[in-house]
């Protein structure tokens, strides 16, 4: 029987970095590799709200070309002073550096089809290493009749133009772009093309500018392309797939498999409206799948460097990741239900198709699951174990109905309400306090001020009044009061559930050693032994104070 987690093949779990073959602008010496162009700081920054410093640009491109990208298209040179100086202080500085592994990136400018846009984009580019220009028209109906205003026979004239201009300008290295493609008609993009190639473009891109574009439509676009444009094997074919269908991915993987070798992807998947195909997506795609699906295609991409890039990009657009975004979402290798919980526990494969590590997240204990209603034994023992209890069977059974019962009121069950859930289970002493009454004042004007009637296990009643920074402080201030221990509190936090008309309050207190010099903010590591209380109710302040006496109890019955 084939065992469950050979469906990834251990040399593709590890970071293994492939040989990339020498940069030649117009062709690939492999035929299974595969160009990733970055656009992260050009269609990605025209995500709404998304505009970088060329501080943050520079910082980004030096991050894309530890990444492994083969080309960086760093901007639109003509769009602002700022812009134009964050394109060049790339192509100067990020341009000329060698990476580990000897490679130097391809850095790129874009620019309409006019001359001041190809002259400012040469400008901001031509000290790099390898400088590259990037110019587009569009060639769909709809587009030529009401954007630009200009026939199929003008369009066609003002492109070969425009890559002979920038040719003269002394750049060998052009890609041309015919907007909106996948809305063009065919006949005219396999002219265009072949008539730009002529003039000397090295490689073309095929937009699916409005993210429009089925897969298998998008692979049939590609296939005819090279089937039916004279010249075409002279050029590097690239895809540029959008996410208005969420299918940039999809279009993008498609599109490496009918032939195009240059894939133009973002972090994090960012771009224009819905964005573009996003990187981690595809070139984990292609890694995880290079054999069964791809045929063996490859990028020299350094996954490792995933996770970083990734935050980087979120940190300096302002585009935060939804939870739930494939392999860099805070959720992407957590597991909440208890059946995943328990194969994950006994294979990792079972419910992960790679490992984390492989893209950077450097997972501890206790990370990988988080436990809730819908958890079940498996997940809720080994959480106890790695907090250090060891329960049997029966102790683990009593546990996790108590638990199921709190599941059904928050929606995380943290360590906190373990560590009460638990020590409910063994120490069952008496309460020595319990809570009379309590009354609170609180406002704007002046301080907090609780006064709280505790009763012990004998009903002696005793009452004290604290003020304090905020109406808890001030109730378990006056508990102290009374019960007169040194108490730290160590751990609290509340939970609203529906619609804040219930409210869960965990608490975790400790008790102050006085022999203790140190004045380091308490926590559970260094307040030894720690008890955690669990109360829920409608208002806040009850049931922090039901849950401070709880712990308190357990505290005041705990034998060494
Ligand atoms: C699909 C894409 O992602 S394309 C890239 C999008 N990126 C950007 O737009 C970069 C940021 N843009 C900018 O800063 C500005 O739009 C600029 C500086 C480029 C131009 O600003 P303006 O000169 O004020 O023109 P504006 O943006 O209003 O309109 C665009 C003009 O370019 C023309 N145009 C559009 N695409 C092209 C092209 N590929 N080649 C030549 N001209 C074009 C339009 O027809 C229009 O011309 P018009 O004013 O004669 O009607
Ligand atoms: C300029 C091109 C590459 C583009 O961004 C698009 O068509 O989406």
């Amino acid at each position: 029987m084939t065992p469950i987690h050979s469906i990834i093949p251990s040399s593709q779990t590890k970071n293994i970095i492939n040989k990339r073959p020498i940069y030649i602008p117009n062709y690939i010496p492999d035929p299974y590799y595969v160009r990733i162009l970055d656009t992260t700081l050009r269609d990605g920054e025209q995500s709404p709200g998304a505009a970088m410093t060329p501080q943050e640009k520079l910082d980004i491109a030096r991050q894309l070309a530890k990444l492994g990208v083969d080309v960086i298209e760093a901007g639109f040179p003509c769009s602002s002073p700022e812009e134009f100086k964050a394109v060049k202080m790339i192509a100067e500085q990020v341009g000329n550096d060698v990476g580990d592994d000897g490679y130097v990136p391809v850095i790129v400018g874009v620019a309409r089809c006019n001359e001041k846009d190809i002259e400012t984009a040469w400008e901001a580019v031509k000290h790099a290493m390898r400088p590259k220009i990037s110019t587009f028209i569009a060639t769909s109906p709809i587009h030529m009749e009401y954007k630009l205003g200009k026939s199929k026979e003008e369009v066609l004239e003002i492109a070969c133009k425009m890559v002979k201009f920038a040719k003269n300008l002394g750049c060998y290295d052009i890609q041309f772009v015919p907007e909106d493609a996948t809305r063009s008609e065919k006949d005219f993009l396999y002219k265009i093309l072949e008539e730009i190639i002529k003039a000397g473009a090295t490689s073309v891109a095929i937009p699916d500018t409005v993210g429009i574009t089925m897969p298998w439509e998008y692979a049939k676009l590609i296939s005819d392309i090279k089937a039916n444009t004279p010249g075409i094997e002279n050029v590097v074919l690239s895809t540029h797939c959008h996410n208005d269908l969420g299918l940039a991915v999809a279009n993008t993987l498609e599109g490496a498999r009918a032939g195009a070798r240059q894939l133009e992807v973002t972090i994090n998947g960012i771009g224009e409206r819905a964005g573009n195909a996003s990187s981690e997506e595809v070139v984990i795609a292609l890694k995880c799948k290079r054999y069964e699906a791809f045929d063996g295609l490859y990028t020299a991409i350094n996954t490792q460097h995933i996770l970083k890039t990734s935050k980087m990009v979120e940190k300096y657009t302002g585009m935060h990741l939804q939870p739930h975004k494939a392999l860099v979402g805070a959720n992407a290798f957590v597991h909440e239900s208890g059946i995943h919980q328990d194969g994950w526990l006994k294979h990792k494969a079972t419910y992960e198709i790679i490992s984390p590590e492989c893209i950077g997240i450097k997972r501890s204990k206790g990370e990988g699951y988080v436990l809730g209603k819908l958890s079940g034994r498996a997940g809720l023992r080994n959480r106890l174990e790695e907090l250090g209890f060891q329960l049997n069977n029966d102790e683990i059974n009593s546990v996790f109905l108590n638990f199921k019962a709190l599941g059904d009121k928050k929606k995380r069950v943290t360590d906190g309400d373990l560590r009460a859930l638990v020590s409910n289970e063994i120490t069952h002493t008496e309460p020595i306090w319990k809570l009379g009454d309590l009354q609170v004042t609180c406002g704007t004007f002046g301080l907090s001020t609780t006064t709280v009637k505790l009763i012990t296990k004998n009903g002696s009643t005793h009452v004290a009044c604290s003020v304090g920074q905020g109406s808890v402080d001030s109730a378990l201030k006056a508990i102290n009061l009374i019960v007169k221990e040194p108490i730290k509190l160590v751990e609290y936090s509340t939970t609203t559930i529906k619609n804040g008309a219930n409210v869960t309050t965990s608490i975790v207190i400790g008790r102050e050693n006085n022999n203790h010099e140190s004045t380091s903010t308490p926590t559970q590591e260094n307040v030894h032994p720690t008890f955690s209380g669990t109360a829920a109710g409608t208002d806040v302040v009850v049931s922090s104070v039901e849950a401070y006496i709880a712990a308190l109890n357990k505290m005041l019955g705990y034998k060494e």
